[in-house]
Parts: C-alpha cells; sequence; structure tokens
C-alpha cells in the first residue's frame, strides 16, 4: 500500500496512515556495504525519506514510498525468525524521520542485537545504535531535470536545501561509532568529500580518522559498478580514504531482498 509522502502520517488520509513504522520490507543476508561488509544480518527498511537523490537504489521507499504499516511487535518477531542472526540494519528511505525508530530500537538492544543504521545524517535522533552509518548526500546525489527518475527535477530544490545538516550531522557524529559513507560517482565528488570531512571535524570533539571516512562507488547493478569501482578504488588510495566494496551488488546483482 502506499505510504505518506516523506513518511508523515496525515489525519485524513486511512489508507496513508498507521500503527508503528511504515515497512517496505524485511530479509535477512550479508551486510553488502561498509565496515561490517560480509556479517549476516536482518535488514528492516523503512519507507519515506526526505531526499529524493536521482541514483537512490530503493525507489519504492523514497520517490514512490510502498509498505504497510507494522507494530514493533510484529518487526521484532520477523527479525527473530531469523535464528543465526546477531546483527539488525535498520535502513529505509530514511528510517530517522520516524519517531518510532527509537522504540524499534531500544527493543532490539534489549534483546541483545548489534544495531547499525543506515542514514543520510540529516536528522538526528537518541536511540541505541551500536554504528551509525552515514551516507551524508553530495551535489552529485541532486535530482536536476535531466537527472530526475520521475519527473522534470521538482525535487531538486528541496534536495539541495536539505540535503547536509551539518548540526544533525555532527551531533550524531559525537553521539554514535560512526562511519561516512559517500557514494561517489566520479572524481569531481572529492572536493566536496574533503571539504565536509573538514567541517565535520572542526564541528565534533570526536576523532574522525580518515579509515572512517569510506568511498563507495555509485551503482545499482553490477554492470553500474564496473563503470565505477575501479575509479573509485584509485580515489580511495589517492586520498587515503577507505573503500568500501558493495558486496550484495556484487553477490546477487539488484535481486529483491538482497
Ligand atoms: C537506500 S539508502 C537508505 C538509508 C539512507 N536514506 C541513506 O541514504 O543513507 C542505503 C544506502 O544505499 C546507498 N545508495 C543508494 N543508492 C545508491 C546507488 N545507486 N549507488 C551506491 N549507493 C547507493 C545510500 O547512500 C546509503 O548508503
Ligand atoms: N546486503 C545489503 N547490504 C546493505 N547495506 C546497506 C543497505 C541498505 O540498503 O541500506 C543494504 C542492502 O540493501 N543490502
Ligand atoms: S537519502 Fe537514501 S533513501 Fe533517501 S533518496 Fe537518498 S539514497 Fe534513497
Ligand atoms: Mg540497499
Amino acid at each position: 500500500m502506499p505510504v505518506a509522502r516523506d513518511g508523515e502520517k496525515p489525519a485524513t488520509d486511512a489508507d496513508a496512515t498507521g500503527e508503528g513504522l511504515p515497512i517496505n520490507e524485511v530479509f535477512y543476508s550479508l551486510q553488502g556495504e561498509g565496515t561490517l561488509a560480509g556479517v549476516p544480518s536482518v535488514f528492516v527498511r523503512t519507507s519515506g525519506c526526505n531526499l529524493r537523490c536521482w541514483f537512490c537504489d530503493s525507489y519504492h521507499t523514497s520517490w514512490e514510498p510502498t509498505g504497510a504499516w507494522r507494530d514493533v511487535d510484529s518487526i521484532i518477531e520477523e527479525v527473530q525468525s531469523h535464528e543465526q542472526a546477531s546483527h539488525v540494519v535498520l535502513t529505509g528511505g530514511e528510517p530517522l524521520i520516524h519517531e518510532e525508530s527509537v522504540e524499534l530500537l531500544e527493543r532490539l538492544a534489549a534483546e541483545g542485537y548489534h544495531t547499525t543504521v543506515e542514514t543520510n545524517g540529516t536528522i538526528y535522533r537518541d536511540a541505541p545504535i551500536d554504528l551509525a552509518s552515514i551516507s551524508p548526500k553530495l551535489a552529485s546525489s541532486t535530482p536536476t531535470p535531466d537527472r530526475d527518475p520521475k519527473g522534470d527535477g521538482e525535487f531538486e530544490e528541496q534536495h539541495e536545501a536539505n540535503r547536509i545538516d551539518m548540526d544533525a550531522l555532527s551531533q550524531m557524529v559525537d553521539a554514535y561509532e560512526t562511519q561516512l559513507k559517500f557514494v561517489v560517482t566520479d572524481e569531481s565528488d572529492l572536493a566536496e568529500i574533503t571539504d565536509l570531512v573538514d567541517q565535520v571535524r572542526k564541528a565534533t570533539s570526536t576523532t574522525v580518522a580518515d579509515d572512517d571516512v569510506l568511498l563507495m562507488p555509485e551503482g545499482m547493478t553490477r554492470e553500474q559498478l564496473d563503470g565505477t569501482r575501479s575509479d573509485v578504488a584509485e580515489l580511495a588510495m589517492e586520498y587515503g580514504y577507505r573503500y568500501t566494496p558493495r558486496l550484495h551488488v556484487d553477490l546477487w546483482n539488484d535481486a529483491p531482498g538482497t
């Protein structure tokens, strides 16, 4: 079913509102990205996002959000049905637009799970998060009219205005163990990345080491990654940042539920 735009719950549209969280999918896979790549994990994907990256690989949580409202008990039950997993990844869409994500994370922590939150870093919430996997969005993510997957650039201005919130980003970096995971489209992204990392270092009391800064090639299919991964690996070496693969794409391409 469709969910409300940007995850809000309008008071008048019964179809678009509900209790708990709008969930797009829950699945068991290997963490494909970042420092925990390869770790068996249950993924909980909420629906709704405050941004609209043109390249979003989760189109049905952002450009056309779909999902079903589910209460926290039923989500926990499904997580626990994957008995081998001790790690849970909360992602989206943007999971931190939803206040109820805090309750879900509290319940997961109480059950002893390691929690990773995949977030664009624009919204801070106080929650038991073991790894904040923050992917701040660069200018190259903005849906200009020529790169809009749906329309003619209607979200360009809103995306551009909201993609970086330095207060929320630095609060998150100070509060949680963090990785900064940048989607790299080409070499021209690197000036913005080094500038952003400098700004975060100035705004926080936490040490952000170069190997907490991850460069991830843009691409939602193996074919697309074939065009970006080698160049991004070279850039990681040149700048001294960490490279992260997209292991799930290498293993399963763009298959659903992976
Ligand atoms: C779908 S997002 C959901 C979490 C959050 N909204 C965010 O952007 O971090 C999950 C991860 O996929 C990354 N991502 C999305 N589309 C991508 C693409 N085409 N190529 C590489 N990474 C992508 C995001 O940057 C983020 O790290
Ligand atoms: N296997 C796998 N690993 C992932 N790491 C972050 C993902 C995400 O969509 O947030 C993701 C995903 O969608 N699949
Ligand atoms: S912030 Fe994340 S979920 Fe939202 S549009 Fe960008 S990649 Fe997709
Ligand atoms: Mg993904």
